[in-house]
């Protein structure tokens, strides 16, 4: 097998199974979301999208790569009760989760049956491996970045093929990213411009050792992506991409960073591992999740295996904190693992010493 044959078909299934979702994904954003109806703190959307899109990605895993195991983020169990409301949260999965797989999307694994409830609960389930160091397994974040989800701003469909505790391929759907990473993205609440823009929806690709790339969710023409170029001497022009929520990562950290890098650009804010995304094609230089409090935080892993692999395949480096690579071959979680540092290779180490001076002088410097 030459190299760009590596991992072809898993490449194939992985994209189409991500379109599908992300196109699920969208559908519940309009019809749910943006819907006059919805009132601030109703977060039912959010849950029917996850359940949708996990029973569609791991529908096409399970037929196209049965031996596969997959680590999903989500579980059936809620959809299991007896409650009149998981029941129609149920039936609602199962319409959108069947609607999703029938569709015709670029001629590729689409079903010619609907699937039986059981069926649909059964493949959400496929996704509760434990996880480990040895052998093929597929990572899932259906909705990543719920919050953005609900805000009408970022967030993305995460898939990751794992293979011997390596991740080797990466494809994230990102429904509300403009396609030209030069477009402004829509402002977040402004549910009536992600509605009406036409440019919106990209999918990025990577695979290990043959680079990254990004298509339009209507185009499937592979565009490759890469960093900024930036070198230590230049570093001071950078600018952070970090998160919305200050309790996923720490911001009041992150400026001093910036400040002993001589950084002043503003930081892009944005959920989701859109973040990797947005660096990786040179939208913000340095992705940091820096751990909030005492660090007792564990990240998942399928919050970085996609991402992660398509920022390394752009030209950066990702490590956590401490400049350690993330290891992904200990189950679920990151164990060895404390937040995210991502950059350009030129730069990382700089960074990651500014990381360490500024946790320091916090007396975090244990963490
Ligand atoms: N305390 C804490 N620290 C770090 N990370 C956490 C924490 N709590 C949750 N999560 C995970 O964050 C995922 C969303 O990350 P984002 O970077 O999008 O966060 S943010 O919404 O922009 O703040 C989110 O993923 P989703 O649940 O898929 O949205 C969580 O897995
Ligand atoms: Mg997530
Ligand atoms: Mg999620
Ligand atoms: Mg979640």
């Amino acid at each position: 097998m030459t190299s760009s044959n590596k991992w072809k078909r898993e490449e194939e299934v992985a994209i189409n199974a991500v379109l599908r979702a992300s196109l699920t994904t969208s559908q519940v954003f309009q019809q749910l979301v943006a819907s006059s109806s919805m009132t601030k703190s109703d977060k039912s959307p959010v849950t029917v999208g996850d359940f949708s899109a996990q029973a569609i990605v791991n529908s096409i895993l399970a037929r196209e790569f049965p031996d596969d195991a997959i680590v999903g983020e989500e579980d059936a169990d809620d959809l299991r009760s007896e409650v009149e409301d998981k029941q129609q949260l149920k039936r609602k999965v199962l319409q959108l989760a069947n609607e999703g797989l029938t569709r015709d999307v670029e001629g590729q694994n689409t079903l010619s049956k609907t699937l039986e409830e059981e069926e649909v609960l059964k493949a959400i389930d496929r996704g509760n491996h434990a996880g480990g160091i040895k052998g093929r397994m597929w990572t899932l974040d259906p909705i990543d970045g719920t919050k953005g989800f609900l805000r009408g701003g970022q967030y993305a469909v995460c898939l990751g093929l794992i293979v011997d505790g390596k991740v080797e391929l990466g494809v994230m759907g990102c429904p509300n990213l403009p396609v030209d990473k030069a477009a402004a993205k829509p402002k977040e609440g402004d549910f009536d411009e992600v509605k009406k823009r036409t440019d919106l929806g990209v999918i990025f690709v990577a695979k290990r050792g043959q680079g990254a790339f990004q298509r339009s969710l209507t185009d499937p023409t592979l565009r490759p992506i890469s960093l900024r170029d930036i070198s230590a001497a230049s570093l001071a022009s950078a600018s952070f991409c970090e998160s919305v929520e200050s309790g996923h990562s720490s911001h009041g950290t992150n400026s001093r960073i910036a400040q002993l890098l001589g950084i002043t650009a503003p930081s892009v804010r944005m959920d989701s591992q859109a973040k990797y995304a947005s660096v990786s094609r040179g939208d913000g230089d340095i992705y940091l999740r820096l751990p909030v409090g005492d660090g007792s935080y564990i990240e998942k892993i399928w919050d970085h295996a996609a991402g992660s692999l398509l920022l390394e395949e752009a030209g950066g480096t990702v490590s956590d904190i401490r400049g350690r690579p993330l290891d992904f071959g200990l189950g679920r979680t990151l164990t060895a693992n404390k937040g995210v540092v991502a950059a350009h290779k030129a730069v990382h180490a700089k960074v990651i010493e500014a990381v360490a001076k500024a946790l320091e002088e916090e007396g975090r410097g244990h963490l």
